[in-house]
């Protein structure tokens, strides 16, 4: 699709809203349109209007990709994994592709390597992924460039748990260097990542006391209904070519 069809498109997909704002009942079928389009279910309901806006969506690539952020153990990797399959998106996991990539684990990376080169490899798997529903590392927050190419390239999604279910979760895991610590380190850690997945996230999901289906469920309406796509970025992304 060209530059100007996109636009063209744009400028009528705003006179539908304002239209159906007119009329006071347009949000919630629009809205419904983007869940239907989202779950990529087929949808027999005979409108002129959702059709030309899946095509519309599909055609400027409108959905964004998800990121998944949050704390060791707050279910990035499970829940990314279960949303991609309702979804029937593409899914990847940055710390698996880096134990792929690099042909190590990631503890072997710490101990051999350093946390440093780590977040180096982390940095640079970030910027190859392409799928559309990504899971990341509790750390890649850590990285200012990481947050900016996020931020610029999708929308990002902080799964939310409390401090003593994360501790309940990952009770005995040992494949996180950065948690076989001491308590007053895990602690001291939570807290200086919660105020960051905090401060970057397009979303907030609180996880506690949900289990992983209901929570990519919950991703998917939050997403629909609460998060306005930044059309301004899209626009720009277009007139750029
Ligand atoms: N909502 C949940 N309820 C119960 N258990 C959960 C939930 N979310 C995750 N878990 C469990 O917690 C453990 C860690 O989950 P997961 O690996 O998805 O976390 P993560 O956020 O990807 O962690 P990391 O940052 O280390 O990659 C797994 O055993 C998973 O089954
Ligand atoms: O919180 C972190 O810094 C980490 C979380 C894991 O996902 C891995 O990326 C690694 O163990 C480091
Ligand atoms: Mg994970």
């Amino acid at each position: 699709m060209d530059r100007n069809e996109c636009l063209m498109l744009d400028g009528r997909l705003r006179i539908i809203e304002a239209f159906l704002q007119i009329l006071q009942w347009g949000s919630m079928e629009v809205h419904l349109l983007i869940e239907f389009y989202l779950l990529k279910k087929p949808f027999d309901i005979n409108w002129q209007i959702p059709s030309f806006l899946i095509n519309f969506f599909k055609r400027c690539e409108i959905m964004d990709k998800l990121f998944l952020i949050g704390f060791m153990g707050s279910g990035k990797s499970t829940v990314g994994k279960k949303l991609s399959l309702i979804l029937n998106t593409s899914y990847i996991d940055t710390d698996s592709l880096i134990e792929e990539t690099y042909q190590k684990k990631i503890p072997a990376i710490f101990k051999e390597e350093g946390e440093n080169a780590f977040r180096k490899y982390e940095t640079d798997i970030l910027h190859t992924v392409t799928a559309e529903i990504v899971s990341t590392g509790g750390g890649i927050v850590e990285k200012d460039e990481n947050v900016k190419w996020m931020q610029k390239n999708g929308v990002i999604i902080y799964l939310q748990s409390n401090f003593d279910e994360i501790t309940t979760r990952l009770e005995k895991d040992s494949f996180r260097p950065l948690w076989d610590k001491s308590l007053a380190d895990r602690r001291k850690l939570y807290i200086k990542r919660v105020i960051m997945y905090e401060q970057y996230a397009d979303l907030v999901i609180d996880t506690t006391q949900k289990d992983i289906e209901a929570i990519a469920h919950e991703i998917i309406h939050e997403y629909t209904y609460n998060y306005k796509p930044n059309r301004e970025k899209y626009r720009k992304e277009i007139l750029k070519g």
